[in-house]
C-alpha cells in the first residue's frame, strides 16, 4: 500500500489532471534538479558579458534572481540542439544555456530565454529555465528498450487519429497510444479519419466500454460539420496528435491551420527536408474559428514506435477510477490480467457494479504493453 501511495504522487503523472489545474508553476525547478545560475550574470560564455558593462549603467543588488529579464516562450519544435520557441507573435531560435546542464529540452516546454530574442535572420536566444511540466508524454523506444524519452510536454490531450480504411485500422496502435494517455494523465480522443471509405461502427463499439470520446470525420465534409467538431474538441487546449502514416492527419492539421504547411507531399515546408527524416514534434497555434478562440496542436511525424516499457499497470488503472475501486482487495502484486486468479475485477463483474465489456477492455489495454511496437 504504501509503495503504491509513493507511485500515485509521481510528478507529472497524476491522475487526470488539466493545465489549468495545476497552479501557477514553480519557475527554475524542473523535476528535483534546481537550475542554478552560473556565476556572473549569464555565465562566461555569453557574449553580452562582455560586451556590454550592464552592471555599470543598471546596478543590481546581490540578492536581486537572476535571468530577472529573461522572457518566456513555448517550444514549438527542436532540431540539432536548436529550439525553435514562440515567442508572443514571433519565433525565435534558441540553444540551451550551459545553466541548464543535460537537462532535456521538449515540445511544449514553456521555457524563460535571454540574449537576441528578436527572432531576425541569424539570431540566437538562450533557454535558462525550462518551468516544470504540468504533463509529459513518454515513450521508450521499444518495450525491451528502458530507455525513457519525452516526446511532448504540457499537452493535456492525446488525438488518435485512425484511418477507418486505406490503410486499415490498427487497434494495437490505437490501445498503445491510449495507454500512453492514461499513463500521462492526458484526456485521450479518437479521431476517426476517411469516414468516405468505411463505416465507425465497428470500431466506435470496441472503444466505448473504454468511454473513449471519439469524432468521426471525412475530408470531403470538412466545408460543413466534421471539422467543427474537432475545432470544438480541441479548442483551448493543448492536442498531441498521434497517428500512423497514411492516416490523414497532416491533410487534418492543414485544415485546421491553414498556414501550418505541413507535408502531405514529399517534402517539409518547415525544415526543408525529406518528410521521413522530420523526426521532431512541431507545435501549432489553432486559429479562432466560430466561437473557439485559441488552443495549440502537436504533431508528431516521426513516431514509429510507441514502447511502453515505463508505464506501471497500477498507474495505468488509476485512470479508470471505478475499476480502481475494485482491486483494493486483490492479492499482493495482482496485474488484474485476465490470467489473475482473484482479481478484484472479476469479483466486480460477479457483483454487477462493472460490465465485462469494460473490465475486458481494460485487460486488452493492459495486454497492449506486451505487444509489438508498431
Ligand atoms: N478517402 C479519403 N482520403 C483521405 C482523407 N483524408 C486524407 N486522405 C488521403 O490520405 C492520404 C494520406 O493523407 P496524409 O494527410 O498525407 O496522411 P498522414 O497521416 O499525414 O501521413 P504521413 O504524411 O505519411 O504521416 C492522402 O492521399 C490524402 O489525400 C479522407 O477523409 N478520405
Ligand atoms: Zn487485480
Amino acid at each position: 500500500m504504501r509503495a503504491r501511495r509513493r507511485r500515485r504522487g509521481r510528478a507529472g503523472g497524476g491522475r487526470r489532471h488539466h493545465e489549468q489545474d495545476v497552479p501557477r508553476l514553480r519557475r527554475g525547478v524542473v523535476g528535483a534538479v534546481p537550475l542554478v545560475p552560473p556565476t556572473g550574470r549569464y555565465g562566461s560564455e555569453d557574449p553580452e558579458s562582455y560586451e556590454r558593462p550592464r552592471r555599470h549603467t543598471r546596478p543590481r543588488t546581490k540578492e536581486r534572481p537572476s535571468y530577472d529579464d529573461a522572457v518566456e516562450a513555448q517550444v514549438v519544435t527542436v532540431d540539432r540542439g536548436r529550439y525553435t520557441c514562440v515567442l508572443e507573435d514571433h519565433l525565435v531560435t534558441a540553444m540551451k544555456s550551459r545553466a541548464l546542464g543535460r537537462q532535456g529540452v521538449v515540445v511544449g516546454d514553456r521555457v524563460r530565454l535571454v540574449g537576441d530574442t528578436s527572432g531576425d535572420e541569424g539570431s540566437l536566444a538562450r533557454v535558462v529555465e525550462v518551468e516544470e511540466r504540468a504533463t509529459v508524454l513518454r515513450r521508450t523506444a521499444d518495450d525491451d528498450d528502458p530507455v525513457e524519452r519525452v516526446v511532448v510536454a504540457n499537452a493535456d490531450q492525446l488525438v488518435v487519429v485512425v484511418a477507418l480504411a486505406d490503410p486499415e485500422p490498427r487497434l494495437g496502435l490505437v490501445d498503445r497510444a491510449l495507454v500512453a494517455a492514461y499513463d500521462a494523465g492526458m484526456d485521450p480522443l479518437l479521431c476517426l479519419t476517411k469516414a468516405d471509405l468505411a463505416a465507425p461502427d465497428e470500431l466506435l463499439a470496441i472503444y466505448e466500454p473504454l468511454g473513449v470520446p471519439s469524432v468521426v470525420t471525412q475530408r470531403s465534409s470538412w466545408g460543413g460539420a466534421g471539422l467543427d467538431e474537432i475545432r470544438e474538441r480541441l479548442a483551448d487546449r493543448t492536442s498531441v496528435l498521434l497517428g500512423h502514416s497514411g492516416v490523414g492527419k497532416s491533410t487534418l492539421v492543414n485544415a485546421l491551420v491553414p498556414d501550418a504547411g505541413r507535408e502531405t507531399g514529399s517534402v517539409n515546408a518547415v525544415t526543408g527536408r525529406g518528410r521521413h527524416t522530420s523526426t521532431s514534434a512541431y507545435l501549432l497555434a489553432l486559429p479562432p474559428a466560430g466561437s473557439t478562440t485559441g488552443g495549440s496542436i502537436i504533431d508528431t511525424p516521426g513516431i514509429r514506435s510507441f514502447g511502453l516499457a515505463h508505464v506501471d499497470p497500477e498507474h495505468l488503472i488509476e485512470a479508470f477510477g471505478d475499476l480502481d475501486a475494485l482491486t483494493d482487495d486483490c492479492p499482493r502484486g495482482c496485474t488484474h490480467a485476465a490470467s489473475e486468479p482473484e482479481c478484484g475485477l472479476d469479483q466486480g463483474v460477479a457483483d454487477g457494479v462493472v460490465s465485462a465489456a469494460r473490465v475486458a477492455a481494460y485487460r486488452r489495454l493492459l495486454e497492449s504493453r506486451g505487444e509489438p511496437t508498431y
